[in-house]
C-alpha cells in the first residue's frame, strides 16, 4: 500500500488496529469525533487530520473503524466527509460491522465519485486487534482488496474476499449472530451450575476439554465468574449486530427464535445499563441482582 493511510474512528478497535499498522511502519493519518482520543497515535508517531474530507484529502486510502450504520454514513455523507474529497485514483475501505444496505449506500456514492470501494468488517476482538490477529472479511473491488493486503496482513491473520458488496457484512452479521447466541446460552450455564451448587470453574474446566470448548468460553469465562466485564467488545455492538442479523432473517425467511432470544437479553442488558460494559455482561441478566 504506497503513500500514508487514513483512519477514521479511534474507538477500541480503530486505535489498536492504527497503532499496529504504525508498529508495522505505515505512516498514518488519524480523524476521530472526539479529537482527544488520536493523542496516544499522535505520541506513536501518527498524524492527525482535522475532519474525515481532510484526511482523505491527503491519503490514496482511507479506513473506516466506526461504531454503526448512522456513524458509516455520517463520516462520508455529512459536512467534511469522505464523499468531499473522494476521487479517482483513492479508495475508501470500511471496517466497520454495518449491514449491507449501508455499505451499498456507501459504495455507491464512492464508485459515482470515481473512488474505490471495499468493506472489510472483522472478527476478533481488542487483543486479536492488538496482535494482529484478525480475520478480514473483505468484499467489494479486488483491486482494492489486492492493494490493501499488506496492511491487512498487518492487521489480521487471515483475510477472506467474498465477492460483491454486501457479502462481507453479511458474513459478519451470521458470524456475530452466532456468537451472541452462544454467549447466551453460556451465560446461562454458568447460573445454572452455581444456582445448583456446582463450581462455575470446574464447569470452565469441563467445556475447555469438551467438544464445545472454544477460544471465547476460554477467554471470556474466567473473568465473567469474577462479574467483570470490562469492554473488549461493547454490549450495545453486539446487540445492534443481533438486530441487524436479525432483520437479515426477516428478509431471507430464516426463523431464527435463538438468535431473537438472545437479542431480547441484549435489549435487557442495555436497558439495565450495560450497554458499555462488555458483550458478556449479558451474564447479569440470567444473574438478576445488583450489579
Ligand atoms: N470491539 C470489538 O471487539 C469489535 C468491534 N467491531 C465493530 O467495529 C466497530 C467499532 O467498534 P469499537 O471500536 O469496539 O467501538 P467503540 O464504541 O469503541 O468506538 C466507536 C467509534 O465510532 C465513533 N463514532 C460513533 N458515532 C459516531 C458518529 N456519529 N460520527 C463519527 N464517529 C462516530 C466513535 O467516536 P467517539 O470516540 O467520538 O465516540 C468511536 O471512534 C463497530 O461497528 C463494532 O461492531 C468488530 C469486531 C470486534
Ligand atoms: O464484532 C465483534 C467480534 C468480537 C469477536 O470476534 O471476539
Amino acid at each position: 500500500m504506497e503513500g500514508e493511510i487514513g483512519f477514521l474512528g479511534m474507538g477500541i478497535m480503530g486505535k489498536a488496529m492504527a497503532m499496529n499498522l504504525l508498529r508495522h511502519g505505515f505512516k498514518v493519518t488519524v480523524w476521530n469525533r472526539t479529537l482527544s482520543r488520536c493523542d496516544e497515535l499522535v505520541e506513536h508517531g501518527a498524524s492527525v487530520g482535522e475532519t474525515p474530507a481532510a484526511v482523505v484529502k491527503k491519503c490514496k486510502y482511507t479506513i473506516g473503524m466506526l461504531s454503526d450504520p448512522a456513524a458509516a454514513l455520517s463520516v462520508v455523507f455529512d459536512k467534511d466527509g469522505v464523499l468531499e474529497q473522494i476521487c479517482s485514483g483513492k479508495g475508501y475501505i470500511d471496517m466497520s460491522t454495518v449491514d449491507a444496505e449501508t455499505s451499498s449506500k456507501i459504495s455507491e456514492a464512492i464508485t459515482s465519485k470515481g473512488g474505490h470501494f471495499l468493506e472489510a468488517p472483522v472478527s476478533g476482538s481488542k487483543k486479536p486487534a492488538e496482535d494482529g490477529q484478525l480475520v478480514i472479511l473483505a468484499a467489494g473491488e479486488k483491486v482494492l482488496y489486492e492493494e490493501a493486503l499488506p496492511a491487512f496482513d498487518v492487521m489480521g491473520k487471515k483475510s477472506f474476499f467474498l465477492g460483491n458488496v454486501g457479502n462481507g457484512a453479511k458474513m459478519k452479521l451470521v458470524v456475530n449472530m452466532i456468537m451472541g447466541s452462544m454467549m447466551n446460552a453460556f451465560s446461562e450455564g454458568l447460573v445454572l451450575a452455581d444456582k445448583s451448587g456446582l463450581s462455575s470453574q470446574t464447569l470452565l474446566d469441563v467445556l475447555e476439554l469438551a467438544a464445545i470448548a472454544n477460544p471465547m468460553f476460554k477467554m471470556k469465562g474466567p473473568s465473567m465468574i469474577q462479574n467483570n466485564y470490562t469492554p473488549a467488545f461493547p454490549l450495545k455492538h453486539q446487540q445492534k449486530d443481533m438486530r441487524l442479523a436479525l432483520a437479515l432473517g426477516d428478509e431471507n425467511a430464516v426463523s431464527m427464535p435463538v438468535a431473537a432470544a438472545a437479542n431480547e437479553a441484549f435489549k435487557k442488558a442495555r436497558n439495565l445499563s450495560l450497554g458499555d460494559l462488555d458483550f458478556s455482561a449479558v451474564h447479569q441478566t440470567v444473574k438478576g441482582g445488583e450489579h
